[in-house]
């Protein structure tokens, strides 16, 4: 028996999600690899910053790639390098013991990613904000710090330079380290290569952690599988960890489409292990595996780069993970 459902509503941006864990091994010697974090005041400029560095070369933005707290906003991928863009979680004035907490939470993010990169606008003064920001970044001893002074586009030579000097200052007055402190325009396209240069070379060394665009290395079908996995498991990974199993029966490129216009029909099936499982994934009237439909979608168009109906089935096979004959089926 199957339930499906077909997930009809295309009326989003596309983003994509990372497959847990590393997928790509083979990186040439001096390979570097990392995570950075842009973090400032709501309105730093963030957002804009990772679009154009990361610009066409979207691949992946996610939730969930390494740790729990962080989540994948955009990758660079380069013959080089790979720069992971990861949002952490926004500090705030605590006020509460919760909110202490919280705090305490966002600084174990930031030890965790290779560099924090602070955004302060240049059009506007340093205020208590990035000074809260900065103190409590300084007590991160070893993550590497830089600062950016974004939208230069706004502000006067004269103003960039006196914005400059108050990054530098901020950073004596609160012990902080500048690895490099650079001034950016994002909407101006203005040093952002140079940007992207600079924290390629604080990453370390290490391997290719998500597949490049040309997913040279792992059948497409996999990919599309892992990517439709992680997108069922959202939200209730503690309920069904490792009972769910995803096998693309049927990915082609629909027929009688004109050129400019394809469409990759992917048609997979969701295997759970019990009935319970499968109510867990499908959710009321279907909702929740829309959604999953929807998440797994917009992830594989961007990997992709084509339009893509998808048709998701859910299916029970009994005990999977304990039958060698359906595992081998589900290609275990
Ligand atoms: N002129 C100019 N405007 C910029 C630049 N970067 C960002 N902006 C604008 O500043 C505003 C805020 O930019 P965001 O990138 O959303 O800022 P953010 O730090 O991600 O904001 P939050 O999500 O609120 O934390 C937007 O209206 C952007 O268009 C820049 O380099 N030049």
């Amino acid at each position: 028996m199957s339930d499906h459902l077909n997930e009809r509503d295309r009326d989003f941006d596309v983003t994509g999600v990372a497959p847990s864990g590393p997928l790509h091994g083979n990186s040439p010697e001096g390979f570097r690899s990392g995570f950075v974090s842009f973090v400032g005041r709501p309105n730093a400029g963030k957002s804009t910053l990772t679009n154009a560095l990361v610009g066409s070369k979207v691949v992946i933005t996610s939730s969930k790639p390494q740790t729990t707290r962080t989540v994948v906003r955009g990758i660079v991928h380069r013959d080089d390098a790979q720069l992971i863009l990861v949002d952490t979680p926004g500090l705030h004035r605590p006020r509460t013991l919760l909110g202490e907490r919280l705090n305490d939470l966002v600084k174990t993010t930031w030890a965790e990613v290779d560099v924090v990169a602070v955004c302060f606008p240049a059009n506007e003064k340093i205020g208590p904000g990035d000074t809260f920001i900065v103190n409590e970044l300084a007590k991160v001893r070893k993550t590497v710090k830089i600062a950016i002074a974004t939208k230069t586009d706004l502000a006067t030579p004269e103003q960039i330079g006196e914005h400059l000097l108050a990054i530098a200052e901020l950073g004596r007055t609160t012990g902080t380290e500048w690895a490099e402190i650079i001034p950016v325009s994002a909407v101006g396209g203005s040093q952002v290569k140079l940007l992207e240069e600079l924290l390629v070379g604080l990453l370390p060394e290490g391997p290719m952690l998500y597949p490049d665009g040309e997913l040279s290395d792992a059948p497409e079908e996999a990919i599309v599988a892992e990517l439709i996995r992680e997108a069922s498991l959202e939200g209730v990974r503690d309920e069904l960890p490792h009972s769910i199993a995803v096998v693309v029966e049927e990915m082609a490129l629909k027929e009688d489409r004109p050129a400019d216009k394809p469409l990759l029909l992917i048609h997979a099936n969701l295997y759970v292990e019990r009935d319970s499982q499968k109510g867990i994934i499908i959710g009321h009237k279907g909702a929740r595996l829309r959604e999953v439909g929807m998440a797994a979608r917009k992830q594989i168009e961007a990997i992709l780069g084509t339009p893509v109906y998808l048709d998701l089935h859910v299916k029970v096979a009994k005990d999977w993970q304990r039958d060698p004959r359906q595992l081998r089926k589900l290609g275990f």
